[in-house]
């Protein structure tokens, strides 16, 4: 579908690269010719992501412990990085999310969700877009959100509110840093199956008919993510500013996602609740 080139001479930095859609996304950028950077709590799970990158592709990739919630530690990264080089993207990724009723949030539960997905994305863009800033260098920040920005989502509350900010970074961005070479874009995916998402998403007993609901008939593959990533933050989509685009098969259109959580009795809720203290 693309040169092979696509992304030659591109330094990337995914946030939150070591599993999941950033994994995906990654592999996908070094294929294309990109030079990458992952970062994320767990460095073992990056450095087996990293190690597996080289060896299958052959290309540079490196692995950053960093820890997002943190603004210190977003910008010791971030100076070891721009020691050895420059990035030219950020792709921020990282997030957290859990399924809950909204008035059993704890203040800490919802800042469980709201310091990574929303502080933490907005560190990581001040200190890539400060730096560019600074040496007169363009840059690109693509942000994965989600459809919550545009339906809301009811039981992911946090989640819904931090993508939408982030969303509005991303228009606001578009405007003040345009004229100084930065673009920054943004993609919406519907349900793409991984790990982390299932995990925190679909705990048992959960309806199972939900990729049979999409208007298409099935969930997203990881690759076609990937492929809209590299896209938007190739040359091509040079004049692409301020955008999000929505990637769900249609989903949204027919609805958030969260409506079979409605019918959920309140022992369901228990039960979801004994089970996480349990874990
Ligand atoms: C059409 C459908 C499309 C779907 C769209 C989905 C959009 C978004 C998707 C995603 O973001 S998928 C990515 C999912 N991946 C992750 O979440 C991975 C990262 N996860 C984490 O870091 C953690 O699992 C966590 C969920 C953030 C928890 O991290 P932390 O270590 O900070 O938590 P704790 O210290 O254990 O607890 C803090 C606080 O939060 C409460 N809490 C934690 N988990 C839950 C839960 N499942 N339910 C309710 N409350 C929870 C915990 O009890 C603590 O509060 P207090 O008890 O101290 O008050
Ligand atoms: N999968 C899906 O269906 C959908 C996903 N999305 C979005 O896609 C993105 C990727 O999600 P997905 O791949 O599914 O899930 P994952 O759980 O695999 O990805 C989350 C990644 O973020 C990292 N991370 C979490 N907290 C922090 C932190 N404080 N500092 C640094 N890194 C952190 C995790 O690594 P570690 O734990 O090692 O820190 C992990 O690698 C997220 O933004 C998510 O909201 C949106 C809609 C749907």
């Amino acid at each position: 579908m693309f040169e092979k080139g696509l992304l030659a001479g591109k330094r990337i930095l995914i946030t939150g690269g070591g599993s999941g859609l950033g994994a995906a996304m990654g592999r996908r950028f070094v294929e294309l010719g990109a030079e990458l950077v992952i970062c994320g709590r767990r460095l073992e799970l990056l450095e087996d992501t990293a190690e597996k990158l080289r060896s299958d592709l052959g290309g540079k990739v490196s692995a950053v412990q960093c820890d997002i919630r943190d603004g210190a530690d977003v910008d010791a990264m971030m100076d070891a990085i721009w020691r050895e080089a420059p990035i030219d993207v950020l792709i921020n990724n990282a997030a957290a999310t859990f399924i809950a009723q909204t008035e059993h949030l704890s203040f800490r539960a919802a800042d469980a969700i709201l310091a990574p997905t929303l502080h933490g994305t907005m560190y990581c863009t001040l200190a890539a877009g400060s730096r560019w800033i600074e040496a007169r260098r363009k840059g690109v920040v693509l942000s994965i959100l989600s459809t919550s920005t545009i339906t809301g989502r009811a039981f992911t509350v946090p989640s819904a509110m931090a993508k939408s900010a982030v969303l509005a970074m991303t228009k606001s961005l578009a405007v003040e840093w345009g004229p100084k070479g930065i673009r920054t874009v943004a993609i919406a995916p519907g349900a793409f199956p991984t790990a982390g998402a299932s995990g925190q998403l679909r705990p048992e007993g959960r309806d199972e008919n939900w990729a049979s609901r999409n208007p298409l008939g099935r969930p997203g593959e990881h690759r076609e993510l990937a492929d809209l990533a590299s896209f938007l933050i190739s040359d091509s989509a040079g004049y692409i500013n301020g955008e999000m685009v929505v990637q769900d098969g249609g989903a949204h259109l027919r609805s958030s996602g969260a409506e079979d959580l409605l019918q959920w009795t309140d022992a369901q809720w228990e039960k979801q609740r004994a089970a996480r203290a349990r874990s």
